[in-house]
């Protein structure tokens, strides 16, 4: 692997009073690179993402972001950095078109005191009339474009999903956190999910995704940590992680081949 290390948390542990939910987490993610993060139930993966996306301080370790460290900062100021997240279930803007959806996505970037918003109106109607020709572009490259004016009470869960994708994208993110991207989608709208996953690691964002989909995590990752109990027991290749003794043991009354 060529590419700069982008995130990297060095001994990252959580603790819920006497319950170790995740312990010294050494995880690496690099430029571009797409990395799966899976195991049982239980096993520590959305604290973990909660760690990275600044929703939950770790109890101990450090988190670095770029090569600098990061742990401790809120969610919003994580967000700045170039961290976007999905989250489980999706969470549209009600009575909004797709178009505003992904323009909420670009805040970041939008953001300016409200004096200024003011006085340049000019500017402000300019830059919104570009935000809105930008989230148009990425409804479309999540193959959403025919329902740009659509409210997004009318989408299908698996058209929710990709709203997501494109709302994390307007973020302009380093890194994007995909919180199991695949449940409840269709054969097809799980094919259509990994093209564009696929896609987004080629400009360059790195992608770190918790899946229980095996068949997808093992079919689109460059490399996979596995966690039980909190502890990382296995990082590889998915050709490694699919012979790992040790990753066999732990889904050991899991079904394996099927879900995690
Ligand atoms: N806020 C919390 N308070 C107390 N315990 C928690 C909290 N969040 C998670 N845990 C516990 O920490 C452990 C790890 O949970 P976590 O949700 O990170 O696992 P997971 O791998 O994401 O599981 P799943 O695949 O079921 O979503 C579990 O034992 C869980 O019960």
């Amino acid at each position: 692997m060529t590419a700069s290390i982008l995130l990297e948390t060095f001994g990252m542990s959580r603790r819920f009073g006497g319950l170790h939910a995740v312990s010294d987490l050494d995880l690496k993610v690099h430029v571009g690179e797409i990395v799966g993060v899976i195991g049982p139930n239980g096993a520590g993966k959305s604290t973990t993402f909660n760690m990275l996306a600044g929703a939950l301080p770790p109890s101990a370790g450090a988190i670095h972001f770029e090569g600098r460290r990061m742990d401790g900062l809120p969610s919003h100021r994580v967000a700045a950095l170039g961290i976007a997240r999905t989250f489980q279930h999706n969470r549209p803007f009600a009575g909004m078109s797709l178009t505003e959806n992904v323009m909420a996505g670009m805040h970041l970037h939008l953001h300016k005191p409200l004096w200024r918003e003011i006085v340049f109106s000019h500017q402000a109607a300019c830059a919104e009339r570009e935000a809105a020709v930008r989230a148009d572009g990425l409804l479309e490259f999540v193959g959403l474009g025919d329902f740009k004016k659509a409210d997004v009470s009318t989408l299908s869960f698996g058209q929710g999903r990709l709203l997501e994708v494109a709302r994390c994208m307007a973020a302009k993110p380093k890194l994007l956190l995909l919180d199991e991207p695949a449940a409840g989608l269709t054969h097809d709208e799980c094919d259509r999910l990994c093209e564009i996953i696929r896609s987004v690691a080629k400009q360059g964002v790195a992608v770190l995704l918790i899946e229980h989909d095996m068949r997808l995590v093992m079919g689109l990752t460059e490399r996979i940590v596995v966690l039980n109990f909190g502890r990382k027991i296995a990082d590889g290749t998915p050709a490694e992680i699919r012979v790992d003794a040790g990753v066999a043991a732990a889904y050991l009354g899991d079904n394996a081949e099927g879900s995690a």
